[in-house]
């Protein structure tokens, strides 16, 4: 059954995530409430992409989580999966066709409604936006103020995903101006422990609970 687009949107860094923290700490995050995963990994080395892919779309599946491979038509269409592309990632009409009307497909449109409108017609399944503030991790995304949010609730018929320096302390200007998800890295992943990351992970989701 499908789920609603709502909730914690956890998101895989490799550096973050590097000497077998990968699955411990993404494990930790589905524990704590994530609602999906996105696999981001800009590494050519096809066979442990396809192998970390693998093993993440299992521990989704445990969770009831689903999972979102960034960038890579071609691993979402061999694990069955979803995915997210950007503005030079290619064409989401042809990734919708490719993985069919099921599949969770999102769409970055920095902080751009026509973008949005475009992505929906496309077949998007959500439409993120951001970075919304300073990110450790993407520090050059263009920038868009959490203003976009309310106007894009008034004009998207898709769920808004809002991404970039989302941490406890921001997400819920977010929340409250229309995100139907927040998508974290650094403030979920950058942890001592699997621990830290289940406790950060159940603060995030809670936020959605009302
Ligand atoms: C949920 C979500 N939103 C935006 C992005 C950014 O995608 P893109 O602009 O293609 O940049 P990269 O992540 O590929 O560097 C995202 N990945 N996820
Ligand atoms: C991929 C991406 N796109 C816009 S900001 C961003 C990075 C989000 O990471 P963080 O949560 O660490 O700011
Ligand atoms: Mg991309």
């Amino acid at each position: 059954m499908n789920k609603p687009l709502r909730g914690l949107y956890a998101i895989t860094d490799s550096q973050l995530l590097a000497g077998g923290r990968l699955l411990p700490y993404v494990a930790a995050a589905l524990a704590g409430g994530t609602r999906l995963l996105q696999y981001r990994d800009k590494s050519a080395d096809a066979a442990r992409r396809l192998d970390e892919a693998g093993a993440l779309a299992e521990l989704c599946a445990r969770h009831g989580a689903a999972l979102i491979v960034n960038d890579d038509l071609e691993l979402a269409a061999r694990l069955g999966v979803g995915l997210h592309l950007g503005q030079e990632d290619g064409s989401l009409a042809a990734a919708r066709a490719r993985l069919g009307e099921a599949a969770i497909i999102g769409g970055t449109c920095h902080a751009r409604l026509d973008l949005a409108e475009r992505a929906v017609a496309e077949g998007a399944s959500y439409v993120a936006f951001g970075r919304f503030f300073n990110s450790n991790t993407k520090p050059g995304a263009p920038a868009a103020t959490p203003e976009l949010l309310e106007q894009a609730r008034a004009r998207i018929a898709r769920p808004i995903v809002a991404i970039g320096g989302v941490t406890l302390e921001t997400a819920p200007g977010l929340i409250r101006r229309g995100a139907d998800m927040v998508a974290v890295i650094h403030a979920l992943f950058a942890a001592d422990s699997a621990a830290e990351v289940e406790r950060r992970a159940r603060a995030f989701a809670q936020l959605f609970a009302t």
